[in-house]
């Protein structure tokens, strides 16, 4: 990624990273309706869709050539291969959030996180961890989502992904939702307080006065 991508970002940028079926999806959806002002930034994938998931909205969904065909016109801010599939945030999406000041959010995995830190960009980074291994492994098989190949290759990443939460600045354990739906809402909730734009809003208010 160059530095002209890393000096894009004007809002806020909210990475959130899991292992499969820690529940990121469930806290980020939830996340979304608590501040219909912030956007979710929708992924390309050339994994196929699941029951239930839609074109567009839960992902775009592509094939691999058409991937790697982005890959090389420079369509991803940050792209990696997990679980043997393609994924990539679109740089487009990210400038457009930028000249907007507006509030982004990414559910990407812990390789995409690590290649926004080291391109400088600026960002809230949020882990959320699941209480145990065999939690993860019942969520994994409730979902029901997933073959048994793709659980266990799933649960195996796990590991390596769970080695990487040192590297966020919020460690979220997903035990009982309503509980880590809170801890996440407090996050964006605190970071509004020091935004400078919370600041730029109160002095134009008391040099009207
Ligand atoms: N690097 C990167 N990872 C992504 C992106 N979109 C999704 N992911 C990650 O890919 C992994 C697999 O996602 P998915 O197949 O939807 O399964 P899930 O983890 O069970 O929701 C998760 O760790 C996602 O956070 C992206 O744009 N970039
Ligand atoms: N705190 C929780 N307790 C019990 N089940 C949960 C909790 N959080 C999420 N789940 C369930 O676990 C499964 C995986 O959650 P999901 O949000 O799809 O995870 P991810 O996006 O991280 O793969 C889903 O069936 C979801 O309803």
């Amino acid at each position: 990624m160059s530095s002209e991508n890393a000096s894009c970002a004007a809002g806020t940028l909210y990475v959130v990273s899991a292992p499969s079926g820690a529940g990121k999806t469930t806290l980020c959806r939830g996340l979304l309706q608590q501040f219909p002002d912030l956007s979710l930034s929708v992924s390309y994938t050339s994994r196929p869709s699941r029951p239930g998931e839609r074109d567009g909205h839960d992902y775009h969904f592509v094939s691999a050539a058409c991937f790697e065909r982005m890959i090389d016109e420079g369509a991803f801010v940050e792209w990696a291969r997990v679980h043997d599939n393609y994924y990539g945030t679109s740089l487009a999406v990210l400038r457009q959030a930028s000249a907007a000041g507006q509030d982004l959010l990414l559910e990407i995995d812990v390789q995409g996180a690590e290649q926004l830190r080291l391109a400088g960009l600026p960002l809230v980074s949020i882990f959320i961890a699941p209480p145990s291994l065999a939690e993860l492994r019942r969520r994994l098989e409730g979902r029901a989502s997933d073959s048994a190949t793709v659980v266990a290759l799933r649960l195996e990443n796990a590991r390596t992904e769970m080695a990487a939460a040192e590297r966020y600045d919020y460690l979220i354990v997903n035990d009982t939702l309503a509980q880590a739906q809170l801890q996440l809402q407090a996050i964006v909730l605190a970071q509004r307080c020091r935004s400078p734009r919370v600041l730029a809003q109160w002095r134009k208010r008391w040099l009207q006065e």
